[in-house]
């Protein structure tokens, strides 16, 4: 039998050349990023840097390994003009920006408090465009994403991805190959599976907790069925498991990080992966507007994010705006 590659996938689709060359370094990014995990003992790679990312976050060794690979290797696409990282403060520009030239936000690893632990991390990345010769804003909406997709590095190796029009699955093979193995991934309208860090219950807005209160009831309460909860703590994980099986994951403003305007990022956190929601028959949203409608006012920026199953994010928005 003859297996589809991702690169007879991309060939077989109306991209542009060099959008094609890109993906297949950020595949092969992808690739480089699992094998530096799952050899993390063996090269002295796992646990904390003595260094704090642009969040203020603690990173990981692994965090900063996974960032100068990307960088490295999606250097080597022509039309590559800036990399927007999580691990850097500043935009890199890697050639002056012509009309048409590509910026790639990534997330270089996710999740990677779950290193340590050996559970799933994976990497997360969006592609837009420079829009005019010169143009060094990298601020645009996430509805301008020309693709998006992300590597899941657990049981097995997977790369997720949408190049405008549905959400495709491949799976790493032996040889570093990625072959659609999951042509076709939509999320279930309906679910009854929910995914929110519920130790910060006590610092939820009403809407969120009426909402997961309703869950918890149950049978006896107002939803009259039973739900079930998941938290993986890596959103690559959850967001995996809702392409699989339908499901919503939260992961809200409340009244600890509202300062901060939630804890997600908005250009390659909540973004890629509200178009591959939403491009598989799901929905994002921050309770009140599509992530993807948000105007960007830095490259860090956070966001809340709702998303999923239609039917229980459209519930999560009533239930915003009901408060709103
Ligand atoms: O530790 P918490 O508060 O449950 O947050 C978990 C969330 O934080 C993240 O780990 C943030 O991503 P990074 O690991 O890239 O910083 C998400 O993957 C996950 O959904
Ligand atoms: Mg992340
Ligand atoms: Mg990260």
């Amino acid at each position: 039998m003859t297996q589809t590659t991702l690169r007879d996938y991309l060939n077989g689709s109306a991209l542009n050349p060099d959008l094609i060359h890109l993906l297949e370094e950020v595949a092969n990014a992808c690739s480089v990023v699992a094998d530096r995990v799952r050899n993390g003992a063996f090269e002295g790679n796992l646990g904390s840097a003595n260094a704090t990312n642009v969040q203020g976050e603690t990173q990981k060794t692994l965090d900063i390994v996974a960032n100068d690979e990307f960088e490295r290797t999606c250097a080597r696409s022509p039309r590559l003009a800036a990399l927007v990282s999580e691990e850097v403060e500043e935009v890199t520009w890697l050639k002056e920006p012509e009309a048409g030239d590509y910026l790639l936000y990534f997330d270089p690893l996710d999740g990677s408090s779950n290193i340590d632990v050996n559970l799933s991390v994976g990497s997360i990345f969006a592609v837009m465009q420079v829009e005019k010769d010169g143009d060094r804003d990298v601020l645009h909406k996430g509805r301008k994403q020309l693709c998006a997709g992300y590597a899941i590095f657990g049981p097995s190796t997977m790369l997720v991805l949408t190049i405008g029009a549905g959400v495709a699955g491949f799976t790493s093979q032996q040889n570093g190959s990625f072959y659609l193995t999951h042509p076709q991934m939509t999320v279930p309208t309906e679910t009854s599976e929910y995914a929110i860090n519920t130790s910060r219950y006590r610092f939820w807005d009403q809407p969120v907790r009426r909402y997961v209160d309703e869950c918890v009831a149950g049978e006896e309460g107002p939803r009259e069925r039973n739900f079930n909860m998941r938290w993986a703590a890596s959103m690559v994980a959850e967001i995996h498991r809702i392409l699989i099986r339908g499901g919503v994951f939260l992961y809200p403003a409340d009244s600890k990080n509202r300062t901060t305007g939630g804890k997600l990022r908005l250009m390659y956190e909540a973004n890629p992966m509200a178009m591959l929601i939403e491009n598989a028959g799901g929905a994002a949203t921050t309770g009140l507007v599509s992530i993807m409608d948000v105007q960007p006012t830095g490259p860090h920026q956070r966001v809340p994010v709702i998303l999923g199953s239609k039917s229980e994010v459209e519930r999560l928005i009533a239930y915003h705006k009901k408060e709103s």
